[in-house]
């Protein structure tokens, strides 16, 4: 059987888009997804999603979210921003978005530029201690507020927390960060899990960044502005207290090439 596939990328976190309105892949096969997602036997992709019909009334589509290494994961918020800018591709949506992935409902609105911006979860429960956080903006992630975020080994160092006693059942992303001159600007080196590497970028990543960042005042912007080793992305949010409202993320999405794999 030959397989359709469209290869995405969002400031470089890179995804292999299905159609699966017709039910061609099994979110089963994880031997398959993982395959496709291989780099050298494979397309090549940080995860793969399946765009499938919408379960809830008023949603566009559906989204289903692999980790490269083939199994299902939690959200993918430049994954999201990348379906998005798939369902135009595909006719589905012309500007604005309603669709539900494994977190909830999520609005998105994509531009002639394929900037695309994408409402997250509200988020509440912030763990915060010195120069280290926790939270989970969909999926979870810990942080660790540095000054040489350029010079760390971050497959290393962020397997060594990933892996520790504290996240061992489900494990973590992991995020370094480094605040620029900018009052509203930061750096910022992922480790994800379930690729088990750094990656060029992490949505859900920058979206925590911005909420620590902010929580722990060492930003008192409310549209957080993230650079990452793929490109630069921005978060926006509403704040009270503890509470952060109207998350959004926002960046561009690129179809990078489309193709047929035998499988
Ligand atoms: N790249 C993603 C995060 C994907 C999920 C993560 N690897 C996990 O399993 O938690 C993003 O852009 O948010």
């Amino acid at each position: 059987m030959r397989l359709q596939f469209f290869k995405y990328q969002g400031t470089g976190n890179d995804f292999v888009m299905i159609d699966n309105r017709n039910n061609i892949v099994s979110k089963n096969d994880t031997k398959l997804i993982n395959r496709l997602c291989d780099r050298k036997f494979g397309i090549g992709a940080d995860g793969l999603i399946l765009l499938e019909h919408p379960d809830a009334e008023g949603d566009d589509f559906k989204m289903v979210y692999f980790n490269a290494d083939g199994n299902e994961s939690t959200m993918c918020g430049n994954g999201g921003r990348c379906l998005v800018a798939f369902a135009k591709m595909l006719g589905i949506i012309e500007t604005e978005a309603n669709f539900t992935a494994i977190d909830g409902p999520h609005k998105a609105s994509i531009d002639k530029n394929d900037i695309v911006n994408l409402q997250m979860q509200n988020v509440s429960d912030i763990y915060q201690s010195g120069n280290i956080a926790f939270l989970d903006t969909g999926s979870p992630h810990h942080i660790v507020f540095t000054d040489n975020v350029n010079e760390l080994d971050v497959k290393e160092e962020g397997a060594a927390i990933r892996y520790s006693t504290d996240y061992k059942e489900k494990g973590t992303n992991v995020n370094f960060v480094e605040k620029t001159e900018a009052e509203d600007t930061f750096i910022v080196r992922t480790y994800e899990r379930g690729v088990e590497d750094e990656t060029l970028a992490c949505g859900t990543g920058v979206t925590a960044v911005a909420i620590a960042a902010h929580h722990s005042n060492r930003t008192k912007a409310s549209e957080v502005k993230l650079q990452v080793p793929g490109g630069s992305l921005s978060v926006s949010f509403k704040a009270d207290g503890n509470n952060y409202q109207d998350v959004w993320l926002k960046g561009p999405a690129k179809l990078v090439f489309k193709g047929e794999i035998a499988c």
